[in-house]
Order: C-alpha cells, then sequence, then structure tokens
C-alpha cells in the first residue's frame, strides 16, 4: 500500500477506536459499574474484604501470602494484600532483566511508542474527568488513606491535568533532540534523551495516586519498563488505577506492580538490578537504598518543611488559613507539610496565632479534616510533645491531646491538630536542635519568632536542616520596603552643578528579607510572597528537593526529564573526505 495511504488508513482506525473507547464508556457507565474496577469501593469491610494483586510479565497473580490490612477508621480487617515473599521474586527480577538498557522504546527503536502513551494519557485524563471515576478514585483514597473529600479528590485532579498535559504529541516532545553543527561538512552532533530501561519506583502511603502514577508516567513515556512498589497500606489504589491504565490501552507487560515488604522489595532491587530506582520516602530508608544500589537512585526525600513570615503583616485571615490547610490537611501527612513556622516580631503582635488555633479547632474526625496518623502512634507524639515542652521557654499553644470518641486501631495515632512554641535561642542549641527539628509526620508543628535583628539565626537554623524538600516565605516585600539602604555619597561641586564624578557610592546594601531568605536558603519547592504555602503543589510546577545531586522532581516535563531519561550524543560523522586527503604523521 502506498505509504501515505496507509498511514492515512491507520489514523483513521485509530480514531474510530478512539471514539469507539470513548462511547463504550459512556454507554456501559449508565448501565454497568465502573468497567475496569475490580471493587466497590463503599462495600469494602470486614465481612467482604478486597483484594489487592500482583502484576508481572503481563499476568494478575495473588499469592500465599496475604497481608491483611486494618481499616484505619475501624479496625475492622478490611483489605487482603497478596504479598510476594523471598520465595516468589523470581518471576519480578525475570522480567526486569528481559528489559534491555536501551529500554522499551527510544528516538531509534519504537517511536510509534511515543504516541501510543500520548494516547494512553488522552484517554486516563478522559477517565478521571467522569465524575463516577474520579469519586471511585477519591473515596478509595479516603478509605486508605483518610483524609478529607476534598484533599483526596485534589490528588485525582492533579492526576488528570497532568494526563491532560501529556496528551498527543507531548510524550514525544519529551524526547526532543538538538543538534549541534560540526567541525566539517558532514559531521554534526546531536542530543538525545535515552532511557535507562529497566527501573524501579517505590512510593509511600500519603499520596496513594498522585506520587505513583505521575512517576509511573513520566517512566513510561521516556520509555523505560518500571516495576512499582506502593506501600501496601495504600496499594490497593493504584492497582485499581493499573487496571484503568490497561482499560486504556497500556500494555499489560509494559509495568510490574507489587506488594512486599522493604526486604523482599531490596532483594529484588539488588538481583534485577534496575538501572535507575526512584524512591519516595524516609530520608533514613533513602540513605540505605543509595548505598545498596550504588549511587543508581534519585530520591524526593521527606522534609521539615518550614515557613517564614516576614515583616510586612497584612491579610492576617488569609495567612492564618494557609497555615492552618499546610500544617494540619491530610493531618499534616503531605512530604509538603509545614513543619515549624518562624514569625516576624510583628506577626507576634497579631492575633495570628490565636487565629491559627481557630481554624485548626474546626477540624473533626467526621469528616476528616483531621484523622489518623498512620506511622506514629498516639503514645509516640506526645512523647515527642512532653519533650519539646522540657525546653526552657516552651509551651503548648493548642492540641497537645488525643482524638476522643474514635475507633482508629491502637497501631495507629490519632491527636489533634498541635503547634508548640519552642524560643529559637533555645532551637539553635547544639542538644535541641535534633529534638526540634525531628520530623512528626502527623498534626504537629513547631512555632518560633524572630526579631528584625535575628533573621541571621533564622537563616542559620534553616542551613542546618538536611532535608530541602519546601519552603515559604511570606511577604510581598521584594525590593525596598524592609530595605536597609546605607547611601553615602561624597560630593564635589564644580562647575556649578553635580558631575558623574564627583559622586561616589562606598556603600550600597540593598537588603529584603524575601530575597535575603531565598538567596540564602535551597528547598527545591519555595512559594515566595503573601500568599505563599509549603503545601499543594500541583502537576504545573516542579516539586522536589534541591541540594542533593539525587533529588528526583515530579510532574513537569523538567521532571520527568531529568528523572527517567539520560543525556546520549550521537556525533554524525558521514564525510565525504576532503580531496586528495592523505595519512598525517603520528601524534
Ligand atoms: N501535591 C503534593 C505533593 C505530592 C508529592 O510528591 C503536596 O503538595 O504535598
Amino acid at each position: 500500500m502506498n505509504r501515505f495511504l496507509y498511514c492515512g488508513v491507520m489514523r483513521a482506525k485509530a480514531y474510530q477506536k478512539g471514539l469507539s473507547f470513548f462511547n463504550s464508556f459512556n454507554l456501559s457507565r449508565s448501565v454497568h459499574s465502573i468497567p475496569f474496577a475490580t471493587v466497590d469501593v463503599e462495600e469494602i469491610s470486614g465481612s467482604q474484604p478486597a483484594e489487592v494483586h500482583n502484576l508481572v510479565q503481563g499476568k494478575w497473580k495473588t499469592s500465599s501470602n496475604w497481608n491483611t490490612l486494618l481499616d484505619p477508621l475501624n479496625g475492622e480487617p478490611f483489605i487482603k494484600v497478596a504479598e510476594v515473599d523471598e520465595t516468589g521474586i523470581q518471576p519480578f527480577v525475570e522480567s526486569l532483566s528481559k528489559c534491555p538498557k536501551h529500554g522499551l522504546h527510544n528516538p531509534f527503536k519504537a517511536p510509534e511508542r511515543y504516541l501510543l502513551f500520548g494516547d494512553i494519557s488522552v484517554k486516563a485524563a478522559h477517565m478521571l474527568s467522569i465524575p463516577k471515576v474520579s469519586d471511585f478514585f477519591t473515596r478509595l483514597i479516603q478509605r486508605v488513606a483518610p483524609k478529607s473529600y476534598k484533599q483526596a479528590l485534589g490528588e485525582v485532579y492533579v492526576t488528570q491535568k497532568f494526563f491532560e498535559n501529556f496528551s498527543g504529541d507531548q510524550v514525544r516532545f519529551l524526547a526532543r533532540s538538538f543538534a549541534v553543527p560540526g567541525d566539517h561538512l558532514g559531521q554534526q552532533s546531536h542530543g538525545f534523551r535515552w532511557p535507562y530501561g529497566p527501573v524501579a519506583i517505590i512510593t509511600p502511603f500519603n499520596f496513594p495516586l498522585e506520587i505513583p502514577v505521575l512517576q509511573l508516567m513520566g517512566a513510561l513515556y521516556m520509555g523505560n519498563k518500571p516495576i512499582l512498589k506502593v506501600d501496601s497500606k495504600v496499594s490497593i489504589v493504584m492497582e485499581q488505577m493499573m487496571r484503568l491504565l490497561h482499560y486504556c490501552g497500556l500494555p499489560a507487560e509494559d509495568v510490574d506492580f507489587i506488594n512486599s515488604d522493604g526486604k523482599t522489595m531490596n532483594k529484588i532491587l539488588l538481583e534485577g538490578n534496575p538501572r535507575m530506582t526512584l524512591f519516595t520516602g524516609s530520608s533514613r530508608v533513602a540513605d540505605k537504598l543509595a548505598v545498596d544500589l550504588k549511587g543508581r537512585i534519585k530520591l524526593e526525600d521527606a522534609g521539615f518543611d518550614w515557613k517564614v513570615l516576614g515583616p510586612d503583616v497584612q491579610e492576617e485571615d488569609y495567612v492564618a488559613w494557609v497555615c492552618d490547610q499546610d500544617a494540619y490537611a491530610c493531618s499534616g501527612q503531605k512530604c509538603s507539610a509545614q513543619s515549624i513556622l518562624f514569625m516576624h516580631e510583628n506577626w507576634s503582635r497579631t492575633s495570628l496565632i490565636s487565629k491559627i488555633k481557630n481554624l485548626a479547632e474546626r477540624r473533626k474526625l467526621e469528616d476528616l479534616t483531621v484523622g489518623p496518623v498512620l506511622t506514629f502512634t498516639t503514645e509516640a507524639m506526645l512523647e515527642h510533645l512532653n519533650k519539646l515542652l522540657q525546653i526552657p521557654g516552651s509551651k503548648l499553644l493548642f492540641g497537645g491531646e488525643p482524638i476522643k470518641n474514635h475507633s482508629i486501631p491502637s497501631i495507629y495515632g490519632a491527636i489533634k491538630p498541635t503547634a508548640v512554641y519552642v524560643p529559637l535561642e533555645e532551637i539553635m542549641k547544639e542538644n535541641t536542635y535534633e529534638l526540634v527539628t525531628r520530623e512528626i509526620f502527623g498534626p504537629f508543628q513547631i512555632i518560633t519568632d524572630y526579631k528584625k535583628e535575628k533573621l541571621p539565626m533564622v537563616l542559620d537554623a534553616l542551613e542546618r536542616m538536611h532535608a530541602h524538600l519546601t519552603a515559604a516565605v511570606v511577604s510581598n516585600d521584594p525590593l525596598f520596603l524592609q530595605a536597609t539602604f546605607s547611601l553615602s555619597l561624597s560630593l564635589s561641586l564644580g562647575g556649578g552643578g553635580l558631575g558623574h564624578d564627583g559622586i561616589s557610592f562606598t556603600s550600597i546594601k540593598l537588603c529584603s528579607p524575601m530575597m535575603e531568605v531565598i538567596g540564602k536558603t535551597v528547598n527545591g519547592t519555595t512559594y515566595a510572597g503573601l500568599r505563599a504555602r509549603t503545601t499543594g503543589a500541583p502537576q504545573n510546577h516542579w516539586f522536589g528537593p534541591a541540594g542533593d545531586p539525587r533529588g528526583a522532581g515530579i510532574g513537569t516535563p523538567e521532571a520527568i526529564k531529568l528523572v527517567w531519561s539520560c543525556h546520549r550524543e550521537i556525533i554524525y560523522d558521514i564525510g565525504p573526505m576532503p580531496r586528495n586527503w592523505e595519512i598525517p604523521p603520528s601524534t
């Protein structure tokens, strides 16, 4: 068949297929429940536990080893996860080993797969835009990582927008190359984005959909073959998402999905030898993996995220509301959650703290605006609080009590949103710094204040932190408002006027708190300005730590290219040879 005619026919077929995809769902959804789903989110319970399976080499598999999860709201054993143990890793190791280093596609191999993933993204975005499907994922997230409906829906929305961003030709644009003219005719160097081939993705419990989907798709777009492991506590969400992706055209062999404990996963990584592993989670595990995997790793680790309020007091209610959201939404279990607030003395004179307190006290278990803490028990958090209260000058601002009247199982934590004041000078003491900056992944924050001349001490506190994920500098004072502007002029009058030569600027110091804080810190995602926040990162800007060569990003084209591809340069040198070329003397 004529090549152009053939292409036209293929495109028309793809279009028809696309249409029938959309029609079939729209039709089926009126008569059936969600077509890809294997669980009914509202029915999962102790009497009807849901099952989570593994996917390897294109096949869904169970296991003889079932990990039973307790419903975080009432303690009923409500989900059974088929966990792979060390005796069952072989198929996963084999699957990784089957993928060559040059990946499943690259600019010179199967380029039509870039288009395939653009197409899958269109369909997945469409699916998530259907209210019944977005509600399904929102509720599923809420069942395993209890957070308010709005917060859970936010994850689904970010994921949908991400898919929209990488629809059509946008996946192939991620692999855009460049060329530079060479030294002679026929020579040109071309830079390409190259996959790593077999890769691994390990993601935490707190964003059961957003983090794994954005990283998984980034890995796939660039031509890699991932094995995905999500924290078993929440992996049901991603298990159902894998089924949605298959429904949207993802080849079943392209991703392996595993449930296991950390030790088993470690073994798979050592034996299957993925060329790159993306780990999102605690710094402790991250550092161990970095050693085990000989540095072939990228990290989005935890952060003791900070917010500095500058001298310009404005919009108190708004700033208080953002502080409440940043510290306590999702019960403080976001890697971006505000862990410490530094208030300029001008803010200490306002009613900011009491406003934050009032907002925090509106939160309630019934609507999950506060809820179970999945990695700290109540006792552990209260013990930490008591240690902080031993520090001279420290005091409990609000919270500090267990939530009452609930049936959250005791393996999880349940405390009211809490804030503790610790004086800045005390924070800086050798013995207290570690204690105060210990990240409590729960509704818990430290609040302190600083006098104008103590900004360097605040900067020192920020410098001493070891993880640098999100930060906020709340001030609209970018250039002049608080500037220390010392200008001394020595003027010499000549010829009745001021001459250029007659002015000498002996010292010009322009210093604004906002610029100074930004200039002297490193957090990878820093918000600046009156509306600055630490949480709520959408899909449209980089989210990830800085100051660490292992730092990964999520979501944007830059993040995907940086994390999921490496640079390869092909230097074409095809001639022609110069006329009358002769072998030159040795050099
Ligand atoms: N959107 C989330 C980030 C998800 C992370 O990787 C937040 O803002 O905390």
